[in-house]
């Protein structure tokens, strides 16, 4: 009986059916044979630049533009003087280093041109190598997709890498290594393996529900599994905005009422003059927005009208315009005139926007709110007289900087708790095709408990294992791979 069971999930094992086409035939097409050569560091006028060769042809183009020079040792540095093929002429003294297959970035024979970065020294050198027969330039995204078609990374790997290439600030870049690391792909793995598992203990009760020898409960098991893995991945997709808002960015909004200082903390926070700041009530009217980098945290920062009734039709619209954006805020800024507490401006707003906030449970709402008590500077020694009741809150000057470090602090705490701390916890699902393969993983289990038949409980298995793989790119379709390597720029 356990041979029988052993050989079933070794046919368990062989993959999805049909979901999405295999890596052999659904890989990129590659036009077998073509040797790639581009400029992978950047454009323009730098120290060094790097060119990089990726084919068969590689070692003769590095022999031709070295004449008479012998490949150099596999992976080391060598100097060189690099010559026109065709005429003779030297083009440049560079550093080169030979990648023999499969020990290389994309897995074939890879050459780097480590060349002075001088812009007639780079043209020189890639119309040398684009005269050598059997090369041609490289497409964008070609050499991480060559990697890619040889195994050398999988899908959520290359969409890491991807993001690496992109990243700007501090935590954009540790999400995306620890995917570059195939974090969220070994996870995929692992619950692929389980359900590959669930699958053999199915199989092994439709060929042999009959035997009495059949180990008693494999259904069971097969049960308990599913249902592991149901928690695991429904824990996982809870989480899956927050993987796409530190990729993208989190949107902060500030807000409260006129001349409250909305305008002069977001000039502080972007360090750049964002928005008008002026002693008039009512200065800003349309929402104004700017990226920054928040303590490490991509932030899309929103600047709004001071929010008030009774004025004319324009700043009405802002007004307008300002509600709408505070609620797509993921962290709002709620701002008062320390000064000015007691005003009906400050009170209204205090009842109408702070106060249903804070009776919100963190599960009823995913906004957080950060209230600031603004031109502390104005305040007695003694801090703000008698007012209204507030919950916490941070005292804060714009004109001084004082509070601002704790304010910064605070904001870094509830951008942790939306975007993820990408150092710790589970790898976040940063795309929203990693979503969609959880979510139809997750459709045919529940499918799965539903069905009385045992085969169509097998098939449902098949399925949700199929939209693991397919996270992996194990099965990739092409349309997939074209939208990812878009991403990419030519020589990555
Ligand atoms: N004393 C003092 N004045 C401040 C402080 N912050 C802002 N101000 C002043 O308060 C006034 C209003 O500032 P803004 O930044 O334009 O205020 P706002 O909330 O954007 O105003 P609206 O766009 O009109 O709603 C300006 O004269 C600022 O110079 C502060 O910390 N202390
Ligand atoms: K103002
Ligand atoms: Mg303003």
């Amino acid at each position: 009986m356990w041979r029988g069971l052993w050989t079933l999930a070794a046919r368990a094992a062989r993959g999805p059916r049909r979901l999405c086409r295999r890596q052999g035939s659904g890989a990129p097409a590659l036009s077998s044979g073509a040797t790639i050569f581009a400029l992978s560091s950047g454009q323009g006028r730098c120290g060094i630049a790097v060119i990089r060769t990726s084919g068969p042809a590689s070692g003769y183009a590095l022999r031709i533009l070295t004449a008479p020079r012998d490949l150099p040792a596999a992976r080391k540095a060598s100097l060189r003087l690099l010559s026109d093929p065709r005429s003779g002429e030297p083009l440049d003294r560079a550093l080169v280093l030979w990648f023999p297959g499969p020990r290389s970035f994309t897995g074939e024979d890879c050459v780097e041109f480590h060349v002075h970065g001088g812009p007639a020294v780079v043209s020189g050198i890639l119309q040398a190598l684009g005269s050598v027969p059997g090369l041609r330039p490289a497409e964008a995204g070609e050499f991480t997709r060559r990697a890619f078609a040889h195994g050398k990374l999988n899908l959520t790997e290359v969409e890491g890498l991807a993001d690496l290439i992109h990243a700007e600030t501090e935590a954009q870049r540790r999400q995306a290594l620890r995917q570059l690391d195939g974090e969220l792909g070994h996870l995929c793995r692992s619950w692929a393996g389980t359900l590959t598992k669930a699958l053999a203990h199915v199989e092994a009760y439709i060929d042999f529900g009959e035997d009495d020898d059949l180990e008693e409960g494999v259904l069971e098991q097969a049960d308990v599994e599913v249902r592991a893995l149901e928690v695991a991945l429904g824990a996982h997709l809870r989480d899956a905005r927050r993987g796409q808002r530190l990729r993208s960015g989190a949107h902060v909004v500030v807000t409260g009422p006129p001349n409250a200082g909305k305008s002069s903390l977001v000039n502080l926070l972007s360090r750049k003059p964002v928005s008008i700041v002026s002693p008039e009530p009512g200065t800003t009217r349309d929402v104004l927005e700017t990226p920054v980098d928040l303590a490490g945290f991509p932030v899309l920062l929103s600047d709004t009208a001071g929010l008030r009734e009774g004025t004319g039709p324009v700043e009405q619209e802002g007004v307008r315009r300002a509600w709408e954006r505070l609620e797509q805020a993921d962290v709002i800024v709620a701002m008062l005139d320390a000064s000015d507490l007691a005003s009906p401006s400050s009170r209204n707003f205090l009842d109408t926007v702070v106060a249903p906030m804070g009776s919100q449970s963190p599960s009823e709402s995913n906004q957080r709110l950060v209230l600031v008590l603004n031109k502390s500077d104005l305040l007695p020694p003694e801090g703000p007289g008698p007012g209204p009741d507030l919950p916490p809150n941070l005292l804060l000057s714009c004109l001084t900087g004082e509070g601002l470090h704790d304010l910064l602090e605070a904001l870094r705490k509830e951008l942790a708790a939306v975007c993820g701390d990408p150092s710790t916890g589970s790898p976040l699902l940063t795309r929203a095709r990693h979503q969609h393969h959880l979510k139809g993983c997750l459709d045919a289990l529940s499918h799965y408990k539903q069905s009385k038949d045992l085969a169509l409980a097998a098939e449902a298995l098949r399925v949700a294992r199929g939209h693991l793989t397919c996270l992996t790119g194990g099965g990739g379709t092409e349309e997939i791979l074209d939208i990812i390597f878009r991403d990419f720029c030519v020589g990555k």
